[in-house]
């Protein structure tokens, strides 16, 4: 990603957000046609980065003002001595607007789009232009378009899109009929969701942000409430252990094991918390499992708790603060009861695996005992897991699904994935995107339940536990790089934690 982090800020905006921003800049003074030369100017700079003056530049415009956008970089282009060769969608009568001024500009002759044509000249462009369509997109592409979209999809060209891969929805990823796939995307003033949720993120390639003239207290009116997952949007919500502090002032976090041949889980998890910095860690195990679990553990301490009553009895410790239930515990009628005891114990719960897999018949009663909870609550759900709880949500796309599911069930959900979404009751939701393709291993999530477990022991607050433990979890897959099993990832957290010590935006 190419950006100043600073400028760019981790707000997420919606199309319709972003088309806001425009309007309320045009207000203020700023001309319509001044933010498109800008916008078309990043994208010529852009093609420049690329390739050199006397390069063939294919721009391919759309009939709004994406295309427009287009039309100002080929311009901006021929004037620094690109051949530039610009085909439109549409009908040159029907440019209007802003669009209508970039092409009425254009010292370059513009050939209507033949899909033919233009698979023709394909094979000698450097750079391809795709200005098709952008915020704009309201129904599924098909016709020449779609032919043509496939045509450039299957040669071997570097496509620059202009604001959004054309044919990705910019609010949901979803892709629209069919897509561009670009090796680059120059966004304007702020990333749009369509560019961190799938599989409009594997569209985009390399992602680019550029300024081009709105002020960012625009966003004050607008008030977005998603944003990417970076450093930014807890970091200062993160506790940094005091000289003068000891073990007790970091939380005691109590993660409970399932049975003798399937405690394995808990242990990565409670390792896990132990390791991002809660000042205890208990695990909570049968009498069948305190023998594996004491062959495995050193510094995790182990409790044997024997049944509901072994639950209540454990939990008269009011310095356990944070509990985690679910990774291996098993799918039943005791793991509901023993949820249900968690949750009205006050304590900062995590709910995970097997724990939500056991409320699958009866969503309800677990929601309802959620919202009667004292302390915060968090759930993890992957895929699998996210359908048998919600059901009702099934082809909604992901970012609303998991707000709806926050909502319904008055928790913080990490709905997992490749862009793990991070949803508070609210509406407030993060959208991950550093998560390495082989952090996907057996065992990976019960490390992750663990670390939002650990920063839950260390109150902080649930959205940013959840979105801080989803992104060190992410950063620790990397740092560990391919060939890593879930027993790499709590070690890797080190200096993944090291960084963030001394470099606040990680
Ligand atoms: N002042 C502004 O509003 C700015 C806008 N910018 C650019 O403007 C773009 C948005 O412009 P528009 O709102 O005009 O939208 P677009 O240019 O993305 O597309 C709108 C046009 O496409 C048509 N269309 C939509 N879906 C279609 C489909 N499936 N098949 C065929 N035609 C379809 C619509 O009927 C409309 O004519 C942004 O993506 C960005 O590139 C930038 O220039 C920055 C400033
Ligand atoms: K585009």
């Amino acid at each position: 990603m190419d950006e100043n982090p600073q400028e760019t800020g981790s707000e997420l905006l919606t199309p319709e957000e972003m088309g806001e921003a425009d309007r309320l800049t045009v207000d203020a003074g700023v001309p319509g046609p001044v933010l498109m030369e800008r916008a078309g100017g990043h994208v010529a700079e852009a093609v420049m980065r690329r390739c050199r003056a006397g390069s063939k530049i294919l721009i391919l415009s759309g009939p709004g003002n994406n295309g427009g956008d287009g039309f100002v970089a080929a311009r901006v282009l021929h004037e620094a001595g690109y051949r530039c060769q610009v085909f439109l969608a549409g009908e040159v009568d029907r440019l209007a607007g802003d669009a209508r001024l970039a092409f009425d500009a254009l010292p370059v002759a513009v050939s209507p789009l033949d899909p033919d044509l233009v698979a023709s000249v394909l094979p000698g462009a450097a750079v391809v232009v795709d200005a098709l369509f952008g915020a704009g997109l309201d129904r599924p592409l098909d016709g020449a378009v779609a032919q043509l979209i496939d045509a450039v999809n299957k040669a071997d060209v570097f496509v620059i899109s202009v604001d959004l891969p054309s044919g990705i929805n910019g609010e949901t990823g979803a892709v629209m009929g069919c897509a561009v796939e670009a090796k680059e995307t120059v966004t304007f003033f702020r990333f749009k969701l369509g560019h961190f949720l799938l599989p409009g993120r594997l569209a985009c390639g390399r992602l680019v942000c550029g300024q081009i003239g709105i002020d960012p207290a625009v966003l004050d009116k607008i008030a977005p409430s998603a944003f990417r997952n970076t450093p930014y949007l807890w970091r200062s919500a993160w506790p940094q252990p005091a000289l003068d502090g000891h073990k007790f002032t970091r939380g005691h976090a109590l993660v409970f094991s399932g049975g003798m041949t399937t405690s394995g889980a808990a242990r990565l998890a409670a390792g896990a918390a132990l390791r991002c910095g809660a000042g205890l860690v208990t695990l909570a195990a049968p009498p069948s499992a305190v023998m594996v679990n004491a062959a495995h553990l050193t510094a995790v301490m182990l409790t044997p708790v024997a049944g509901l009553a072994g639950i209540e009895a454990v939990l008269e410790d009011p310095r356990l603060n944070a509990a985690l239930i679910g990774p291996g515990y098993g799918v039943s009628p005791e793991t509901r009861q023993a949820v249900g005891i968690l949750l009205g114990s006050g304590r900062a719960v995590v709910l995970d695996a097997d724990a939500l897999t056991s409320f699958e018949t009866e969503p309800q009663a677990l929601f309802s005992r959620i919202r009667q909870a004292a302390g915060p609550v968090v759930l993890t759900p992957h895929g699998g897991e996210f359908r048998r709880l919600f059901p009702h949500l099934a082809g909604r796309d992901k970012l609303s699904a998991a707000r709806a599911a926050a909502a319904d069930s008055g928790a913080v959900v990490v709905y997992k994935g490749a862009d793990t979404v991070i949803a508070s009751p609210d509406g407030t939701a993060a959208i991950n995107g550093n998560a390495p393709a082989w952090l996907a291993t057996a065992g990976s999530g019960d490390v992750l339940a663990g670390i939002i477990c650990g920063l839950l022991a260390q109150r902080m607050p649930a959205f940013q536990a959840a979105s801080m433990g989803v992104w060190l979890h992410g950063a620790a897959g990397s740092a560990a790089g391919p060939g890593l099993i879930a027993e790499d990832i709590a070690p890797a957290l080190r200096p993944v934690l090291a960084r963030l010590v001394e470099n606040p935006e990680g």
